[in-house]
């Protein structure tokens, strides 16, 4: 199978890496091209038998898999250039482009797929949605692709924004979170910056590991660790007493932001 991608920033070079070094795609059966192209030949120095293309529609007649990794105001230009034609896949990464409009667009089968960052170390959730025009190959040889850097899960259009947010904006979130946890480490324990992101860092990968081998729940996890009397519950009072509308507040804004997105990008 030959694969496109077009855009090679955080997300398309992170797919084009881990793709590659999973052992899920040959190199030599990818085509990337990136608007600065200095860029795209920095992924080729790392993997040679890539070849970088000279313009989208370069990118769209070598494969038969594309997949656009721009920011969502830019998928006008892209698809302005060059559309692939109905024997071809589009893959999408982005979450406020509806399939259904891709499918209106385009004469090619539609498939969106909101990867990780995660995904890089092979792990994590990437998040499928296919149109009606994909084939059960297509379908089968995305499943298999993704299946080797993440675990892949169908998900309605209607749930897309809370479905990312918690697999693909949740990396940046939980690490808002621990960075606020690690200042005020500092703040009232008086531990150096250096030590208390050393912990906080191992004791996610641990909880990491906990949970990847199903040895607890995030429940069983709160219940095991906050003893009866202790200091765990005395912390957790107080997370309850100040945590406030946190979450809800954040889901609302990603959700404002989703539906000026689409209010907002042409097609
Ligand atoms: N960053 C993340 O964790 C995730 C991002 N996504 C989606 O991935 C997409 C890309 O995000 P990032 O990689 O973070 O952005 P980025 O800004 O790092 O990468 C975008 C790349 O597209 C290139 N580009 C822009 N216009 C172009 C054009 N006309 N032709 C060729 N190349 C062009 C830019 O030069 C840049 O290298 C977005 O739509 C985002 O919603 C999805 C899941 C997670
Ligand atoms: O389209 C999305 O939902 C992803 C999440 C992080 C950036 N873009």
């Amino acid at each position: 199978m030959r694969y496109g991608i077009i855009g090679t920033g955080n997300m398309g070079s992170m797919l084009i890496n881990a793709f590659i070094s999973s052992g899920a795609v040959d190199a030599n059966d990818v085509t990337i091209y990136n608007r600065t192209r200095k860029k795209a030949e920095w992924i080729q120095n790392q993997f040679k038998e890539i070849t970088v293309a000279n313009s989208v529609k370069d990118v769209v007649r070598e494969s038969e898999v594309v997949f656009i990794c721009v920011k969502p105001h830019d998928y006008k230009d892209i698809l302005s250039q060059c559309s692939p034609n109905a024997s071809q896949c589009l893959v999408s990464i982005t979450s406020p482009v509806a399939v259904k409009d891709l499918e209106n667009i385009t004469s090619c089968q539609v498939v969106r797929t909101v990867p990780s960052i995660t995904n890089r170390s092979y792990s994590g959730v990437s998040l499928f949605t296919y149109g009606d025009r994909v084939s059960d190959f297509y379908k089968d040889e995305l499943h298999s692709i993704f299946s080797h850097i993440s675990k892949p899960v169908v998900i309605e259009e209607e749930s897309i924004r809370s479905a990312s947010d918690i697999v693909s904006c949740g990396p940046a979130f939980i690490s808002f979170l621990l960075e606020n946890m690690i200042s005020a480490a500092q703040e009232v324990g008086g531990m150096s910056k250096e030590k208390a992101t050393q912990l906080t860092e191992e004791m996610m990968i641990g909880l990491g590991t906990l949970l990847e081998k199903r040895i607890y729940t995030l429940p069983e996890l709160m219940e095991k660790v906050t003893v009866k009397g202790g200091v765990t519950g005395e912390g957790i009072g107080a997370l309850e007493d100040h945590i406030g509308d946190l979450f809800l507040e954040m889901f609302k804004a990603t959700h404002r932001k989703h539906k000026e997105d689409k209010r907002t990008i042409q097609l």
